[in-house]
């Protein structure tokens, strides 16, 4: 393999795998620019691998490459912290902070409040700073939490089912949104889904698990 850094054009370089209960889940896949799809049943370690990419659980063997950039290698003793990854990472549930506005949530670990308005109406969010996030629709919460990740000036993006529990309208419009991110950041995503349709559509490459 030799030197830290990949193929330009390789967003995702993964191969890892760890120890969850009695299973060990893992993934060895390479991908290429734009967005990539995790797909499988589940149970399949989907949630487990973006956390192993965010640096949130501690892959017991192989590497973890991100446009070129080594975050994580076993065998060389490199594990990034997760602070440091610059990861965007949105989970099933969008956990935002119930004592904060969204305003503040869309801020929390945001490096300046520039782009906050630019982010916010690219959401359609904007006429939602003022509220709490218990006043949210599920797709909302979802869209904030989207918002907080790109406020953080993520290096890339993963996002753990970002339609699931949406109702067919509201999975349309989330789809699009992510579709106008994808398109208009540019940024390494990783989504997992398993859904048929949504993968087709998000994904310009699938890994099925
Ligand atoms: N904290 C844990 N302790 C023990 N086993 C775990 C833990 N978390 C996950 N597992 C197991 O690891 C496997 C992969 O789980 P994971 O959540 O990564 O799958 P998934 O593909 O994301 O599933 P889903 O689509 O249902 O979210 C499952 O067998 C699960 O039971």
């Amino acid at each position: 393999m030799g030197g830290g850094r990949g193929g330009a054009s390789m967003s995702f370089e993964v191969d890892v795998t760890a120890r969850r209960g009695d299973a060990v889940v893992g993934a060895t896949f390479q991908a290429g620019e734009g967005s990539t799809v995790l797909f499988g049943p589940s149970g399949a370690g989907k949630t487990s691998l973006l956390m192993m990419i965010a640096g949130l659980l501690r892959p017991d063997t192989g590497r973890v490459r991100v446009s070129g950039q080594v975050l994580f290698d076993a065998a060389r003793r490199i594990n990034v912290r997760p602070e440091d990854r610059r990861a965007g990472v949105v989970f099933q549930e969008p956990r935002l902070f119930p004592h904060l506005s969204v305003r503040r949530n869309l801020l929390y670990g945001a490096a300046s409040a520039e782009g906050l308005e630019e982010i916010a109406t690219r959401l359609d969010i904007a006429h939602l700073l003022d509220r709490w996030p218990r006043t949210l629709s599920g797709g909302e919460a979802r869209r904030v939490a989207i918002g907080r990740a790109l406020l953080r000036d993520p290096d890339f993006l993963l996002l753990d089912e970002p339609l699931a529990s949406l109702d067919r309208a509201r999975r349309e419009e989330a789809m699009l949104m992510i579709e106008r991110v994808r398109d208009e950041t540019r940024l390494p995503m990783l989504i997992v889904t398993h859904d048929p349709e949504e993968a087709e559509r998000l994904g310009r490459q699938i890994i099925r698990m």
